[in-house]
């Protein structure tokens, strides 16, 4: 602390006066209805109490996300906050490590996200995306989010466990499809293991551990092989440290599914969402997809992150007492730079209820504003992948459909850890 800060005595921002548990549903079922509110009655740094004497001070100003961002990594933890996942993504998983240890985990993924890897990642992620388009409906109306997670749950299992067409993976796929299911009863089995001994906490345990045991066996059979020419993510970093710990890879695995499946199947939902609802937008976008312009269509899925943000906020738990705009916040205070309030202020973008993808095309937008991956040493590793993949599956869909709306735009609502279209995107395909 500086001597200022010496000086100053601690302090909240305003905040609700609900009684906490309230508080909790609210924040945690509906922050993106309620965050709006509260920072019109509070302004725009407010506080949330949560039950367990959790103090949450939400931030909305980009200068003070940029400080939180750039902040030291030994004040500002985020993997604490994590710890709760780390049943199903293990001890060594870079969520839920903070610090030195954090650092080093992410430094042995960061080269397996560069952009030679990117392009090494191009010609199976478009090959299943063009494998799911030929088998959509065509004609009748249909939920597209189901969809996008059944493909992004396969782009994972190819592209990042490098797992080939086999009885392996028909073993792992409904495996994995309810291990990622982290609904509040998986997380109240975790925070209670005693509750293991019964239905539906025992069934979990037993597909979780029957999950490890075929990705401990992928791993096993991946180290006697020739790795020169494979280029999924796992054999990227057996080939860069043989000697890898299977324990430490299978966390690796784990979390990179956990991260990067929802998230990137609920940002193409919103995105196709947004399409079918903008006549004008979807034409340019088809007429991108057809002459191979994956700038513009990864515009359309960044501005459909700004409008229907995938994560409403990203969390930091200060280690010691810390001044966030003007208050000195007290040690243990978790501060959240708000994705969706910061990129709907009119102030960072103009008609910011609007979907203009051209906001994104020859323009940054300025920094702390755009936050959808988060920031500074614990922004997203995936923002790259996810945006290759989202202009690959887009591409796929773009050249073979018209895509129309079903009903009213439809409303968010929070499902595990993602916020995703009420109704799972409704929309109809017809060939073009
Ligand atoms: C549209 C899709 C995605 C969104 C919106 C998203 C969003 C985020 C956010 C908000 C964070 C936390 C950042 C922070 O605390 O500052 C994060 C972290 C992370 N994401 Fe993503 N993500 C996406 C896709 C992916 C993909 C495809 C992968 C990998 C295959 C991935 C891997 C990770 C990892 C490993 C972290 C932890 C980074 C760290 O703690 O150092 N994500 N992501």
């Amino acid at each position: 602390m500086s001597s200022a800060e010496v000086a100053m005595r601690e302090s909240l921002p305003p905040g609700s006066r609900l009684p906490r548990p309230i508080q909790t549903i609210l924040f945690l079922r509906s922050r993106h209805r309620f965050g709006p509110i509260w920072r019109r009655k509070h302004g725009d740094t407010f506080t949330v109490r949560l039950a367990a004497d959790r103090t949450v001070v939400v931030v909305s100003r980009p200068e003070d996300i940029r400080e939180i961002f750039a902040g030291p990594s030994s004040v500002f933890h985020a993997g604490e906050g994590n710890a709760i996942l780390e049943p199903v993504m293990g001890s060594q998983s870079v969520l839920i490590l903070d610090e030195d240890v954090h650092l080093r985990s992410r430094k042995r993924l960061m080269p397996a996200f560069n952009g030679a890897a990117l392009r090494g990642y191009a010609g199976m992620m478009t090959e299943l995306a063009e494998k799911s388009a030929d088998r959509w409906p065509v004609g009748k109306p249909f939920a597209v989010h189901p969809v996008m997670n059944a493909l992004t749950l396969e782009i994972i299992l190819r592209v990042v466990f490098g797992m080939a067409e086999g009885d392996r993976l028909a073993k792992l796929r409904p495996l994995i499809n309810k291990v990622v299911d982290i609904g509040p009863i998986a997380i109240l089995g975790w925070t209670y293991p005693a509750l293991s001994r019964y239905w539906p906490w025992k069934r979990n345990a037993q597909n979780l551990a029957d999950a490890d045991a075929l990705l401990h066996e992928e791993i096993a059979e991946r180290r006697t092989e020739d790795l020169t020419d494979r280029d999924d993510v796992l054999s990227r970093l057996l080939a860069a440290d043989p000697e890898a710990p299977a324990a430490e890879l299978r966390d690796h695995m784990m979390t990179l599914l956990l991260a990067g499946h929802e998230t990137t199947a609920t940002a193409l939902a919103w995105s196709l969402h947004e399409l079918a609802r903008n006549p004008e937008i979807l034409r340019a976008a088809q007429e991108a997809a057809d002459n191979g312009d994956d700038d513009y269509l990864q515009a359309v899925t960044k501005e459909a992150m700004r409008l229907r943000p995938v994560i409403y906020s990203v969390a930091r738990r200060l280690t010691e007492p810390t001044v966030v705009r003007g208050h000195l916040l007290p040690k243990g205070t978790i501060v959240t730079p708000s994705i969706g309030l910061v990129q709907s202020d009119p102030d960072n973008f103009a008609e910011p209820e609007e979907f203009h993808p051209e906001r994104f095309i020859g323009a940054q937008p300025e920094a702390g504003t755009w936050i959808p991956f988060g920031g500074g040493v614990r922004r997203c590793l995936g923002a790259g992948f996810s945006l290759q993949e989202a202009a690959a599956v887009l591409r796929a869909v773009l050249v073979r459909y018209e895509i129309e709306p079903v009903g009213p735009p439809e409303a968010t609502i929070t499902r595990n850890i993602t916020l995703v279209p009420a109704k799972g995107a409704r929309i109809v395909a017809r060939r073009r």
